[in-house]
């Protein structure tokens, strides 16, 4: 209950709307009662010497009907606009939230799941919202309503009208008991092939290349399988349900014709009156069906609802955010004793100590998995470290906004993601207000002038999601473009280890030169000749810090790093490339 009271904090947020929403309703309810009414005075009276009344009731009959959907009308357009404002709300405030997540939650989820939880499980709350509260009410005033014209007309017929209803309760009781598990279930299925899809449509070059098609078709076909028999096992029940309680209300018609028949063959009630109960009697139990078809809405509902509070319920990120703050930042950055675990079972960084004057380039070195993006993940409080204490210009980083923290560290990663817009759109990421003239001045810069203008659009060239339309050497010039762009003290750069051609690579090298230059950078390191220049050599072995130095100071010592070179751990074609450079 407590996830739908929580749904239905939404609705307060309108509360004009949903006042007039309820009034169209409860005032077409009302005209209910006209026409059985009626009925019963043109069968009773009318008959009875009274023809002149017929046409007036006959009219009053057609203007309670037009009046019932003149109402019926306004409250549908107030519904929609209603409905509306509030997916739209609850869809805003999920999406924010999930913004500001950490990103070890995003670790633990497949897109699939989150995009059904935005989209599909917030329509279904969004329907209980709407549908419960308006035809909730509607219903269970219509039902206190017919019920007191009932007993008003005949107390001893009402009740025996009444008789099914306890067997209707309790058949809606146990429906409401079990049905949680079956919507779980059904939404669990829902996410898992969704979370399939996704993953499927982002991999699709990886099933041509591996020729996985039919595989993939099997596999996605035995999670849509899971869903249909999810859905399967809901409607089974509800075919069950739904027409055993409809059975059963019938029986309080019957009874009626029935009892009120032979109350009518003994003069004990007139048969206008007779009549009129019986259209009473459905008026009754036609909001009762409705009721049923709304618990199954609400049991939906309910396990929708699960779903999107659980995200809503997720402790955001900690740390203040305050996008507009402005801070100075030289780039002194100092790692005191840092310990870091992504779980309790996976410690990955122990001990790290380091100081980076500004201005200084650190390499990391090291073999995979030695923690290397790790430490560098620390700096921008993408992951919270657990020991230790990192400081920004001496001061302690948790001191800082994460909006101006992050505003201050730039990332190039390898992977270079770009968005599905335009050139202009992925640079201005950098700087939302730069000019045209600042974006040719970073592409100068970048080396990714000559491609852009090359482009049939230039700068308004769209690049396909992740930037597919681009080559991996483009993409690079264009991320590099972009922090450039963005001109941050600090900069974390993840070399790239996918190859290139040589000139590329030379283009490549230098546009990471320019956008080096003056700043406090850590770099993942994968080239001799970045290494040769940096001012500070950490190499990272298992989470620790095993040996630090310049390069000289490094093969001399004749250790992990020398032994590192002596491999060819580090690609040495661009130190040539440079040399003739
Ligand atoms: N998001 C994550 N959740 C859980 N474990 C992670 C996560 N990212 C990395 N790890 C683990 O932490 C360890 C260090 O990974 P990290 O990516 O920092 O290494 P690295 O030195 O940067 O490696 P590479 O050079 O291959 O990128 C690895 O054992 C890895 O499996």
């Amino acid at each position: 209950m407590k996830t739908v009271f929580r749904v239905f904090a939404y609705v307060r947020r309108y509360p004009w709307m949903a006042t007039a929403m309820m009034a169209c309703a409860i005032l077409g309810t009302l005209m209910v009662v006209v026409f059985p009414k009626v009925t019963q005075v043109i069968i009773d009276d009318v008959r009875h010497g009274r023809g002149d009344r017929l046409w007036p009731l006959v009219l009053a009959a057609a203007a309670s009907f037009f009046a019932r959907d003149l109402l019926n009308a306004l409250r549908i357009v107030i519904n929609n606009a209603f409905e509306q404002r509030v997916i739209f709300d609850l869809r805003s405030d999920l999406y924010a939230h999930i913004q500001q997540l950490p990103l070890g939650w995003f670790d633990n989820r497949s897109t699939g799941d989150i995009m059904t939880r935005l989209l599909e499980d917030v329509q279904a709350v969004e329907r209980v919202l709407i549908d419960g509260i308006e035809q909730g009410v509607i219903a269970a005033l219509q039902i206190v309503i017919v019920a007191a014209m009932l007993f008003f007309y005949l107390p001893w017929l009402t009740w025996l009208a009444l008789i099914p209803v306890p067997l209707m309760a309790i058949g809606a009781l146990s429906y409401t008991l079990t049905a949680p598990n079956r919507y779980r279930a059904q939404r669990k299925a829902s996410s898992a092939m969704n979370a399939l899809l996704h993953d499927n449509l982002a991999g699709i070059r990886q099933i041509k290349t591996y020729v996985r098609e039919r595989e993939e078709h099997a596999r996605f076909n035995a999670a849509s399988n899971d869903l249909r028999n999810a859905t399967m096992n809901i409607m089974r029940v509800w075919a069950m349900y739904n027409p055993t309680m409809s059975f059963i209300g019938a029986l309080g018609a019957v009874l009626v014709v029935g009892f009120g028949g032979r109350a009518v063959l003994h003069g004990e009630m007139s048969v206008g009156d007779l009549v009129a109960f019986l259209w009473l009697v459905s008026a009754l139990y036609e909001p009762i069906g409705k009721l049923h078809s709304l618990n199954q809405l609400l049991q939906a509902g309910r396990a929708a609802g699960e779903r999107v509070f659980e995200i809503l319920d997720t402790p955001a990120e900690p740390g203040r955010v305050e996008y507009d703050e402005k801070i100075d930042i030289a780039g002194d950055v100092r790692f005191q004793d840092i310990g870091f675990a992504y779980s309790e079972e996976l410690p990955v960084l122990h001990h790290i100590h380091l100081h980076a004057q500004p201005g200084e380039t650190v390499a990391l070195v090291g073999h995979t998995g030695a923690g290397k993006s790790t430490l560098v993940h620390l700096l921008t409080r993408f992951y919270e470290f657990d020991t230790g204490e990192v400081l920004i210009d001496g001061k302690p980083l948790r001191d800082f906004s994460k909006s101006a923290l992050r505003s201050a560290v730039g990332m190039v990663t390898q992977e270079s993601f770009l968005f599905n817009g335009s050139i202009r759109d992925n640079l201005r990421l950098g700087k939302p207000d730069a000019t045209d003239a600042e974006l040719f001045g970073v592409l100068d810069a970048a080396n990714a002038r000559e491609f852009v203008d090359r482009l049939p659009e230039g700068l308004g060239t769209v690049v396909g999601e992740r930037g597919v339309k681009l080559s991996v050497g483009e993409k690079q010039r264009i991320s590099i473009a972009r922090a450039l762009l963005k001109d941050p003290p600090i900069l974390v750069l993840d070399e790239a280890t996918a190859s290139v051609d040589n000139r590329t690579e030379q283009l490549i090298q230098q546009a990471l030169d320019r956008l080096m230059e003056g700043r406090t950078c850590f770099v993942i390191a994968h080239r001799l000749s970045t290494v040769r220049h940096a001012d500070q050599i950490l190499v990272m072995d298992h989470g620790r810090i095993v040996e630090r130095g310049t390069h000289d100071e490094l093969l001399a010592l004749n250790g992990a790093y020398a032994k590192l070179h002596a491999t060819s751990f580090l690609d040495p074609r661009e130190d040539a490339e440079l040399v003739t450079r």
